[in-house]
């Protein structure tokens, strides 16, 4: 695939001397969903703002669609939407004319078929003619999305678009977000929740301390960096490891009940097949066999854990 943004060896030093990017390199795809974890502070706002042209950049390049955001900001700025994380809504105006109004800023001719359409995905259409202030926070929160597509772009950025969002209303985003990439929309979010990230994205970008840790498909994620763990439940506890199993990285869990098998799901060989052969060769007596494979979200803790 193609990349849509290309962002080059970016850094950013705020004026109070403050380094939030370190030379980040990043290709976006386009089509993919691409979630950006960090904990706070990790500079994924600016992030987002610089490759938005909102925040310049202390050096390095960002092209959208192959336009610079420096030089070219307008032609790269209309790729974009960009719903950002403080909902800023003029409360006394109604849904419909803050969406136009939207599009008329990026010099868009007035079309109000496009905008129905959009409010209609966003289940906004019986709220049309409301004000803003007769809105949820979760309406509220579609009504920025609804704005930041108003102009047909074909990036979306999202910035933490479910925080303080409640459980229905967050699988209802995703399904929106799923309908947009269905719609050819590429999509870059940033998310606290795990789940998230791992319901919705193709790709994950853990980003920590201004430095991008890695940027890889999720999938190949998990399997290359998760482990599995194997636990063996013993119909009769015991107090010690046979010797028959020595070889292997086994554990016994201290009420004596359970044999705790941890193996890297890289290896070739998981060595299942002997530990069980020797299993055979012991006293112990198997009650119960179950694997466990680690989440993204122990991939992510031990990713930006503070070393002890
Ligand atoms: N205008 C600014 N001036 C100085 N420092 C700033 C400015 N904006 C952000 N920072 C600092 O840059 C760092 C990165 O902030 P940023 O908002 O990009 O993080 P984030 O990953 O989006 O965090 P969060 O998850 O809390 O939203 C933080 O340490 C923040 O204090």
């Amino acid at each position: 695939m193609a990349a849509i943004v290309s962002v080059e060896n970016l850094t950013k030093t705020y004026g109070s001397g403050f380094e939030a990017l370190k030379s980040v390199s990043l290709a976006i795809e386009e089509g993919e969903i691409l979630a950006l974890l960090g904990p706070n502070g990790a500079g994924k706002t600016t992030l987002i703002s610089t490759i938005c042209g909102i925040i310049t950049p202390s050096s390095g390049t960002v092209t959208v669609g192959g336009h610079d955001i420096l030089s070219d900001f307008r032609a790269a700025r209309s790729l974009i939407g960009l719903v950002p994380q403080e909902i800023n809504l003029e409360p006394f105006e109604r849904v419909i004319d803050t969406v136009r109004f939207s599009r008329g800023l990026f010099g868009k001719s007035r079309n109000d078929a496009y905008l129905d359409e959009i409010l209609g995905k966003l289940s906004l259409s019986d709220k049309k003619t409301s004000k803003i202030m007769e809105l949820s926070g979760g309406m509220k929160r579609r009504v920025m999305i609804a704005k930041a597509l108003s102009h047909e772009p074909r990036i979306l950025f999202l910035d933490e678009p479910t925080a303080g969002v409640d459980v229905e209303l967050r699988r209802d985003m995703w399904d929106t977000v799923a309908e947009l990439k269905a719609d050819g929309v590429t999509i870059i979010l940033t998310t606290h929740y795990i789940e998230e990230a791992e319901a919705i994205a193709d790709r994950i970008g853990v980003i920590n301390k201004g430095d991008i840790l890695l940027v890889q498909n999720k999938a190949e994620l998990m399997s290359q960096m998760g482990q599995k763990q194997l636990r063996i439940s013993l119909a009769q506890p015991t107090t010690e490891i046979p010797p028959e199993l020595s070889e292997f990285d086994l554990t016994l869990s201290e009420d004596g009940e359970c044999l705790v098998y941890t193996y890297d799901t890289r290896g070739e060989k998981t060595g299942i097949t002997s530990l069980m052969a020797n299993l055979q060769k012991t006293d112990l007596q198997l009650a119960d066999l179950q694997t466990e494979q680690s989440s993204l979200e122990d991939i992510f803790v031990g990713l930006v854990k503070e070393p002890a």
